[in-house]
């Protein structure tokens, strides 16, 4: 007499269908691989085949045993068949220079002395939004030099929504700010907004700066990438993570592997900051690239009162630096009033942000 299998009998007949299923979903998981590298080899523009798709649905219909129906065998196959799809065309990506697949360990910078990256104490870039004034620039880079930052910046091209407003001081700007930096020690990182500048700002600058609203600017990024000055490369406003990366891509493609990662915050919905600082895309650029990575809080908040609170964060999520923007009277600069530091503020931000910013204070 034959006796009625149990749960655990049938269990186990499951765990070795299981394993039939698995031994063949994986050999056709290879012979898909196989086709995928054929079609890449032919040129074929795309991996995704809706039509063969189709014709291995109607039959897989028409074989169908049961007692699923259809539309049952029909959903699992369309996922197997987006599985392969994936796997296709993962294995046509390659890995990307500025990823840690390519470079596991951390890139550090060593401009002049200052270093930037890895285990380095985070750096502080400080200085004006625009360079103004040869007495401007002198007192804002006496007192941070003796505050300890190593590097000075300053817009020396400001284009403004309106082409009337103040339009930055140009080459004599670059000038400026490089004879300054050097009078005290310290580097100089301005914006380059036109691949027509490039050679210009790379002869008196440290840092090519490329900002927010130029980083989906190809063309540009190509000539920083061939300027062998290091770059600051700003988030765009509305960029995701994966352009952003795409973008120091560019600059490394051309043999630039000295790029460091700004994140300035993102548009959002949010009224009551500019923007808003994108913490987990600082941990995120971090964990995928080796990359230094900085955090321009001026512009992240917009309004000064958050400052320290978000230097604060971007340290604790990994921050190699702090980007904030200083001026000895911003009540009468000529750009950004609203969102500068004065003196006395940018003691009380380096007071507020502490130990973890390691700047010697004061000093
Ligand atoms: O036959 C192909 O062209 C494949 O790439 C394989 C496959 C599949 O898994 O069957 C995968 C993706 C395509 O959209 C069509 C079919």
């Amino acid at each position: 007499m034959t006796q009625t299998p149990t749960i655990e009998d049938l269990r186990a007949e499951v765990d070795l269908i299981n394993r039939e299923l698995l031994t063949l979903i994986s050999r056709r998981a290879e012979v898909v691989e196989k086709i995928g590298r054929a079609k890449t080899a032919e040129g074929r523009p795309q991996h995704y085949d809706p039509a063969r798709e189709e014709r291995q649905l109607r039959e897989l219909e028409q074989l169908n045993p049961g007692p699923f129906p259809a539309a049952t065998i029909k959903a699992i196959f369309k996922e197997i068949f987006r599985a392969s799809l994936a796997l296709e065309e993962s294995n046509d990506k390659k890995a990307l220079l500025v990823s840690r697949q390519v470079k596991a360990e951390d890139t550090v910078l060593d401009i002049d002395g200052v270093r930037i990256g890895g285990q380095e104490r985070p750096v502080v870039i400080a200085g004006p939004c625009s360079i103004e004034s040869p007495e401007q620039m002198e007192q804002t880079a006496a007192f941070l030099s003796a505050r300890g930052v190593r590097i000075l910046r300053g817009g020396a091209y400001k284009p403004r929504t309106s082409p009337y407003g103040f339009q930055g001081m140009g080459v004599d700007g670059l000038i400026l700010g490089q004879r300054v930096a050097r009078d005290h020690g310290m580097l100089f990182v301005t914006e380059v907004m036109d691949t027509r500048d490039v050679d210009v700002v790379a002869e008196h600058a440290d840092i090519l700066q490329i900002g927010a609203r130029n980083m989906h600017n190809f063309a540009l990024l190509r000539e920083v990438g061939r300027a062998r000055r290091p770059v600051l490369l700003k988030r765009g406003f509305a960029a995701t993570v994966e352009e952003w990366l795409y973008a120091a891509e560019y600059v490394l493609s051309e043999g630039n592997d000295e790029v460091i990662l700004c994140e300035r915050g993102i548009r959002t919905f949010e009224k009551w900051t500019r923007n808003t600082l994108d913490l987990s895309a600082v941990a995120l650029a971090k964990q995928m690239t080796h990359l230094p990575v900085i955090v321009d809080v001026t512009h992240a908040a917009g309004r000064r009162d958050l400052l320290v609170p978000l230097a604060k964060a971007a340290l604790a999520v990994g921050a190699d630096g702090i980007h904030v923007e200083v001026h000895p009277s911003p009540a009468t600069a000529l750009s950004d009033n609203e969102q500068q530091l004065d003196f006395a503020g940018y003691d009380a931000f380096l007071a507020g942000v502490g130990a973890a910013l390691n700047v010697p204070a004061g000093g």
